[in-house]
C-alpha cells in the first residue's frame, strides 16, 4: 500500500462490495473493500477493508467519511454506448418497418435536417442525455448531425449533465434521398465522422481521413450493416477489395476507430480490424430492428478485435445499455439455435463489454471502464432491492445473482439532477 501522490486529498471513501472485469476476468466481485476516490475524481485505492485502518491514516479520512453500501447494493463502472445517434432519439420506438437504405431516406434525413434549428436541438439533445445517463451511459459516442453549431450544442448538454461524451458532426456530401441535407467540403470543421462510405465522396474520406491522423483524433462510422449496404458499397467504389478496404485505403482504420455493426464482415476483414487496432460497436437492437444482420460477436473476439456495446437510437429502439445487454445475449443464443457449435456469450462476458470492452473500444481505457487505481471513478451505485423495484430476492443470494438480476431483470438506478 503506496501513497506516491501526497497533494492528492480524499474526497470520498466508499465500503462494499464492488463488481468489475478485467482483462483475466470477466466478472471480479470485490467485497468487503473500501475504494477511495481523490480530489481529482480518479481512484486513490482500493484495498480489502481490513487494511481500513491504515488507510485512514495514510490518506487522513475518518470513519465517518466513508459511505456504507447496502447489503443489496453494489457499485459497477458506468456503462459505455460506443454508438448512439443523439440526434434520432426524438423517433425512438417508432419507424422500424424498412431496411437500412429506405430507413435513412424515408425516416432519418428528413428528421436530421431538422438540425439546423437549435431550439429542435436543444430539446431533443438534453433529453437524450438525461435519459442515457438515468439508464446508467455514463459515457456515450454520439453521432449529431450535419450542422456544427448543435453538435456543439450536444457537447455543451452532455457537459453540464455530467455525461462523458464523443460527438461526431456527421460528414457526408452525397445524399440524392434528401438533396438539402448534406454539406459541400468547403463548410467542414475538423470533426471526423463519416457518416458511412455511400454517403461520402472518396475526397471526403480522404480529406477526413488526413485531418484525423494529423490531429489524432477519433473516427467513427458505420460498416457492413445490410447486404444491400455492402453491394451498393461494392459499386460506389470498384476499386477496393472490400467494405473494410475503402475504409482502409483513405486512412479511417487506427487505433481510435470504431466501427458500428460489421455484421457481415468477413474474417479476412476482421484481421484487418484486428491489425489496425480499430474496434467494432456491436448494436443488437438495431441489427434485429431493422432487420440487418446478427454479428457474430465470439468470432470477432477469437479475431482479437476490440468490441463494445451500442444502442445504435433510433435503428436501436431502446436507449438503455442494459437493453444492449440482452439483446446481445439473444443474438448470441439465436446463433447457437442456428448452430449448436457455437459458444454463447455468457451475461459475465456480456458485462464485461458493457463496460471495459466499451473502454477499450472508444480508446478510453485508460481512464475508465473498471475500479483501477489512477482511473476516474465513473461507477454506477445499484440497488437491487428498492421499494417498488422490478426484482424479487430469495434468501442466500449474493452479488453475483444480483449482477445477473440487475442484466435480465433490471435495478433502479438514481441519477440525482441538480433541478430534478
Ligand atoms: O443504423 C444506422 N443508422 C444510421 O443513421 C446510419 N447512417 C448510415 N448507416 C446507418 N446505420
Ligand atoms: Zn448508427
Amino acid at each position: 500500500m503506496n501513497r506516491n501522490d501526497t497533494t492528492a486529498r480524499i474526497a470520498h471513501v466508499f465500503r462494499g462490495t464492488f463488481v468489475h472485469s478485467t482483462s483475466g476476468a470477466a466478472v471480479e466481485i470485490l467485497q468487503n473493500c473500501v475504494l477511495g476516490v481523490d480530489d481529482q475524481g480518479k481512484i486513490a485505492f482500493i484495498e480489502n477493508d481490513r487494511d481500513e485502518e491504515s488507510l485512514s491514516k495514510l490518506w487522513g479520512f475518518g470513519a465517518s467519511d466513508i459511505k456504507q453500501l447496502g447489503q443489496h447494493e453494489f457499485l459497477m463502472p458506468g456503462m459505455v454506448d460506443t454508438h448512439i445517434h443523439a440526434s434520432q432519439y426524438s423517433y425512438t420506438g417508432t419507424a422500424l418497418d424498412l431496411p437500412l437504405l429506405e430507413w435513412l431516406n424515408t425516416y432519418t434525413f428528413p428528421v436530421e435536417a431538422k438540425y439546423k434549428d437549435l431550439e429542435f436541438a436543444n430539446n431533443v439533445y438534453t433529453k437524450v442525455v438525461r435519459r442515457t445517463l438515468k439508464n446508467g451511459t455514463t459515457t456515450a459516442c454520439y453521432f449529431a448531425t450535419i450542422h456544427t453549431d448543435a453538435s456543439l450544442l450536444l457537447g455543451e448538454l452532455a457537459d453540464k449533465f455530467g455525461q462523458r461524451a464523443l460527438v461526431g458532426k456527421v460528414c457526408m456530401d452525397c445524399n440524392s434521398a434528401v438533396p438539402q441535407y448534406k454539406e459541400s467540403s468547403s463548410e467542414f470543421k475538423p470533426v471526423v465522422t463519416p457518416r458511412f462510405a455511400p454517403s461520402c465522396s472518396s475526397s471526403l474520406l480522404s480529406e477526413l481521413g488526413e485531418i484525423a491522423n494529423n490531429n489524432k483524433l477519433h473516427i467513427q462510422s458505420h460498416i457492413s450493416e445490410n447486404k444491400g449496404e455492402v453491394e451498393l458499397v461494392k459499386t460506389l467504389f470498384p476499386g477496393c477489395k472490400s467494405y473494410t478496404d475503402v475504409y482502409l485505403k483513405h486512412k479511417l482504420l487506427t487505433d481510435r476507430t470504431v466501427m458500428a455493426h460489421g455484421c457481415h464482415l468477413t474474417d479476412e476483414e476482421l484481421e484487418i480490424f484486428h491489425e489496425t487496432g480499430s474496434a467494432i460497436s456491436h448494436c443488437p437492437n438495431s441489427n434485429i430492428s431493422i432487420c440487418s444482420g446478427m454479428l457474430n460477436v465470439r468470432n470477432v473476439l477469437n479475431h482479437k478485435v476490440k468490441l463494445g456495446l451500442g444502442t445504435d437510437v433510433a435503428a436501436g429502439y431502446s436507449p438503455s445499455m442494459l437493453d444492449a445487454m440482452r439483446r446481445t445475449l439473444d443474438t448470441s443464443k439465436a446463433l447457437t439455435i442456428q448452430d449448436p457449435q457455437h459458444k454463447t456469450l455468457s451475461f459475465e462476458e456480456v458485462f464485461r463489454l458493457a463496460t471495459l470492452g466499451g473502454s477499450e473500444a472508444l480508446s478510453l481505457d485508460d481512464q475508465i471502464g473498471n475500479f483501477v487505481v489512477g482511473k476516474d471513478f465513473d461507477a454506477l451505485r445499484v440497488n437491487v432491492c428498492v421499494p417498488e423495484g422490478p426484482i424479487d430476492l430469495f434468501p442466500g443470494e449474493g452479488p453475483k445473482r444480483f449482477l445477473s438480476y440487475l442484466i435480465y431483470v433490471a435495478g433502479r438506478q438514481v441519477v440525482p439532477f441538480p433541478d430534478t
